[in-house]
C-alpha cells in the first residue's frame, strides 16, 4: 500500500509515515497540498498530514488543504483514520559562516526564543519541509532547522541539538485515505471526529447554535480552528474535533439548522 509524506526523506512527515503501519510503501510528496490531492486523484492509498503542533498551534496549509477535499451528497472523498503523535526535537545544520537559515515556516514558532539568543539578524527562508531545508543548507553552505535525521540524510553537519523552546514539543498528524480503501484497514474503536462546518454568519448567534447541537448530543470539543472560506469573503470554515457522542443525530440537527457540516474523518 502507498503511503504519501512531505518529502524528501528525513522529514518529520516521514517519520510519521513510518508509523502508520507496517509494510508500507512510502511516497515523497512536493508540497502539503500534494499530501491532500494525491489522495483525492487515488495516486496514493494514504498519506500523512501534520495538522498541529504542541507550542505553534494549528498548521493552516494542512486545513486549507482539507478544504479542497471533494464532498458529495454530504460525504467527503477522503478521510481521516488516524491520529499519529511524534516527538519534534529540531537542531541547527548547515555552516555558521552563513546568514541564512532555511526551514518549514511552522518551525519559527517552535524556536523562537532560541533564536533570538543565538541567531539574531539572520535571514530566515520558507521552504517546503525541514528536510528540504537542511538539502538547501548543504548545497548553499547555509543554515537549515531540521531533524537529525534529515541532516544524516543530506550530510549536513549538525551544529546544535534540541533548539526548540518548548522540551516536550510533539506535532499531530492524521492519516488521510479515501473511504473506499477503508476496507484494507483492521478496524480500531475511534476516540475523536473531525467536523467541517459553515454556518450562516449573518446570523447573530449561528456558531454558537451549532457548538451548543455538539454539546446537546454529548460531543466534547478537544480541538477547534477556522480559515477563511476561499467562496466568501469575511466569512469562515470551522474545523471541530471532538470526543464521544452521538455524531450522526448531532449532524442531522446541524442540518436542520442550515448548517453546512460533513465528517472529514474518526480517529
Ligand atoms: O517539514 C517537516 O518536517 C514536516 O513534516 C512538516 C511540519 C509541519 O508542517 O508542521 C511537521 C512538523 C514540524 O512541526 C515542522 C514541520
Amino acid at each position: 500500500m502507498k503511503v504519501g509524506f512531505l518529502g524528501p526523506k528525513g522529514t518529520y512527515s516521514y517519520e510519521a509515515a513510518l508509523k502508520a503501519g507496517e509494510g508500507l510503501e512510502l511516497i515523497e510528496l512536493e508540497n502539503i497540498d500534494r499530501c491532500v490531492e494525491s489522495v483525492v486523484k487515488k495516486e496514493v492509498e494514504m498519506s500523512v498530514l501534520p495538522i498541529e503542533n504542541s507550542t505553534n498551534g494549528s498548521v493552516a496549509g494542512a486545513f486549507d488543504a482539507l478544504m479542497r477535499i471533494p464532498v458529495v451528497d454530504g460525504h467527503a472523498a477522503v478521510v481521516a483514520t488516524k491520529e499519529i503523535v511524534v516527538d519534534i526535537s529540531h537542531c541547527l545544520v548547515g555552516y555558521r559562516e552563513s546568514n541564512v537559515v532555511y526551514s518549514h515556516p511552522q518551525v519559527w514558532g517552535q524556536v523562537k526564543e532560541w533564536m533570538k539568543r543565538h541567531l539574531s539578524g539572520v535571514e530566515t527562508v520558507d521552504v517546503s519541509s525541514t528536510s528540504k531545508g537542511a538539502l538547501i543548507a548543504e548545497s548553499q553552505k547555509a543554515m537549515g532547522i531540521s531533524s537529525e535525521a534529515a541532516a544524516v540524510v543530506h550530510g549536513t553537519p549538525v551544529l546544535e541539538r534540541e533548539i526548540n523552546d518548548k522540551k516536550g514539543n510533539q506535532t499531530r498528524f492524521l492519516l488521510l485515505t479515501c473511504p473506499e480503501a477503508l476496507g484494507l484497514f483492521t478496524p480500531v474503536p475511534s476516540k475523536k471526529t473531525l467536523l467541517k462546518l459553515q454556518v450562516e454568519h449573518t446570523r447573530i448567534g449561528a456558531l454558537s447554535e451549532a457548538l451548543q447541537v455538539l454539546s446537546e448530543y454529548g460531543m466534547n470539543l478537544t480541538f477547534i480552528t477556522s480559515r477563511p472560506d476561499p467562496e466568501r469573503e469575511w466569512q469562515y470554515i470551522h474545523f471541530i474535533e471532538s470526543t464521544g457522542g452521538e455524531i450522526e443525530q448531532a449532524i442531522t440537527k446541524l442540518r436542520e439548522h442550515r448548517c453546512n457540516v460533513c465528517v472529514l474523518g474518526n480517529y
